[in-house]
C-alpha cells in the first residue's frame, strides 16, 4: 500500500517507456524474420519479457543488451517446445502467440494466471479450427490454457469475430504471411480496439509484408512471405502518457510527454483530445504533446478504440463538472480485471457517483474523498487512481507493484511530477 500525497505539479516534461503493443509485435515479427534483427527502445516489463521468453522457447535466439535486443529469427517456423509456455495475465502475449504458434513444428501449450483462465480466446480458436488447425481450450471452453498444434497452418479463408478483442485479428494477421496459401480474413463482428489492428498492419509493413485491406472488414495476406530482418525502434507508449496528461488535467498543471504524437497508430494518443474537449489546453509539438489543466467539464465519448484509457478518463471525470458518459466499452469486462466494475467500485469508495451497465460507464464529477483503492491485480487501476491522490488527501493504492505488468518504473517517473 502506498499513499499518494497531494502536491502541485507546475510544468513538467516526462518520458515514458516504449509502447507495450509495439514491443510485443516487433519481438514476434523479429522472431519470425529470416535473419538477425535489432529491436531498440523496447519496453521491458513483465508482459513483454514474457513474450520474449516465449519466443526463446519457440527457438528464437535472443541477446538482451542494455539498450536493445538482438533476435535471430527462424524464418517463419518455430521449433517444438514440450513445456507449457507461461504468459501470466498478458492477453496480448496469449492471443498473438496462440496464432503464430500454429506456424511451428510442435504442439504448444499456452497457459497463464487464474485470471487468464477467464479471459476469452474462443473466437480465435474457432477461426484457427476453420483453417484446419486443431487448436483447443484445455480446461474451460473458450478460455486459456490452450493447446495449439503446429504443422497444420496452410492458410485459406476465415471469418473472425472481434467483438470482444481485436487481438484475435492481430494474431491471424501475424501468422498469415508465413502460411503456404496466404489468408483472406473477414471480420464478422467489430473489431473493437481498431487502432491495435492498425499497429499490427504497421508492423507487418515495416517488416516488408504485403497486406491488402478493406477498412476493418477484410484483409488479404498473400502466403509464402518472409518477415524482413532489420533494425527497428519502438516508439514511446501513448497509453502510459495518459496518466501524466491526466495528472495535468486534475491539478491544473502542465505536462509534456516527449516522443508521443498524433501521427502514431496508437489510438490512446487520442486521450489528449478528449481532455481538450473537457477544457484542458493541448499543444501538439514536434517533440511531444503537452496537456495543461483547465476547468473540467463532462463529455460523452465513444471509447471503443481506447479501452485501456477508460479508467484514466473515469478518474479525471470524477473532477469534472457534470456526468461523463463513456460508451461502447463492453470489452473492458475481459481485461486484467473487470474494469467497468472495478472502476465503479473504487470511485464509489471516493464518494463519486459511478454507474456501469453492459457497455458503458457514467461518472458524475464531485468532490472525491480519500480512500484505500483496491487495484484488482490491474496495473491500469493503480496508475489511474494515483492521479486522484495528487489533489485528494488520503488516497492509498493497494499492491502498487502491479504496475510491473506494463511500466515497472511508473512510481519513479511519477515522482518526477513532484521534483519539477
Ligand atoms: O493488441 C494489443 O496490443 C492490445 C489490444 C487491446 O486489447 P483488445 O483488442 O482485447 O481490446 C488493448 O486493450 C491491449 O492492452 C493491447
Ligand atoms: C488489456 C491490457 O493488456 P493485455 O490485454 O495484453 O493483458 C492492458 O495493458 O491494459
Amino acid at each position: 500500500m502506498i499513499e499518494i500525497k497531494p502536491h502541485p505539479i507546475g510544468r513538467c516534461r516526462i518520458r515514458v517507456p516504449g509502447s507495450k503493443s509495439y514491443t510485443h509485435r516487433t519481438l514476434i515479427a523479429a522472431a519470425l524474420a529470416d535473419g538477425t534483427s535489432t529491436v531498440r527502445d523496447p519496453l521491458r516489463s513483465q508482459d513483454t519479457l514474457l513474450t520474449l521468453a516465449a519466443l526463446e522457447k519457440l527457438g528464437a535466439t535472443v541477446d538482451d543488451r542494455e539498450s536493445h535486443i538482438v533476435i535471430q529469427g527462424l524464418g517463419g517456423r518455430f521449433k517444438p517446445c514440450a513445456d507449457p509456455i507461461y504468459l501470466a495475465n498478458s492477453g496480448t502475449s496469449m492471443r498473438l502467440l496462440a496464432g503464430v504458434a500454429a506456424l511451428g513444428e510442435g504442439v504448444y501449450t499456452l497457459t497463464g494466471t487464474p485470471r487468464m483462465y477467464h479471459r476469452p480466446i474462443g473466437h480465435l480458436l474457432d477461426a484457427l479450427n476453420g483453417l484446419g488447425i486443431a487448436a483447443r481450450a484445455l480446461e474451460t471452453a473458450g478460455c486459456p490454457p490452450v493447446e495449439i498444434p503446429g504443422g497444420q497452418a496452410s492458410g485459406g479463408s476465415v471469418a473472425i469475430n472481434c467483438s470482444v478483442s481485436s487481438q484475435f485479428l492481430s494474431a491471424l494477421l501475424l501468422m498469415a504471411p508465413c502460411t503456404r496459401d496466404g489468408m483472406t480474413i473477414t471480420v464478422s463482428h467489430g473489431p473493437v480496439s481498431r487502432p491495435y489492428v492498425d499497429m499490427t498492419v504497421d508492423i507487418l509493413a515495416r517488416f516488408g509484408i504485403q497486406v491488402r485491406r478493406d477498412g476493418y472488414t477484410r484483409f488479404d495476406v498473400p502466403g509464402g512471405q518472409t518477415y524482413r530482418a532489420g533494425d527497428y525502434t519502438v516508439e514511446p507508449d501513448a497509453s502510459q502518457a495518459g496518466y501524466f496528461w491526466g495528472a495535468a488535467a486534475i491539478t491544473g498543471g502542465s505536462v509534456t510527454v516527449g516522443g508521443v504524437s498524433t501521427a502514431s497508430s496508437q489510438g490512446d494518443v487520442g486521450l489528449a483530445q478528449v481532455f481538450e474537449r473537457m477544457g484542458c489546453h493541448v499543444v501538439h509539438a514536434a517533440d511531444g504533446i503537452t496537456v495543461t489543466g483547465g476547468h473540467l467539464r463532462a463529455v460523452t465519448v465513444d471509447m471503443a478504440d481506447m479501452p485501456d484509457m477508460v479508467p484514466t478518463l473515469a478518474v479525471v471525470a470524477a473532477f469534472a463538472e457534470g456526468t461523463t458518459v463513456i460508451e461502447n466499452v463492453s470489452h473492458l469486462k475481459a481485461k486484467e480485471s473487470d474494469r467497468l466494475t472495478a472502476t465503479c467500485n473504487e470511485l464509489k469508495k471516493m464518494g463519486i457517483d459511478a454507474v456501469a451497465d453492459a457497455d458503458s460507464l457514467r461518472v458524475t464529477g464531485g468532490r472525491p474523498r480519500g480512500a484505500e483503492i483496491d487495484t484488482y491485480d490491474d496495473h491500469r487501476m493503480a496508475m489511474s487512481f494515483a492521479m486522484a491522490g495528487l489533489v485528494v488527501p488520503g488516497v492509498k493504492i493497494a499492491d502498487p507493484g502491479c504496475v510491473e505488468k506494463s511500466f515497472p518504473d511508473f512510481w519513479q517517473v511519477w515522482e518526477q511530477l513532484r521534483a519539477e
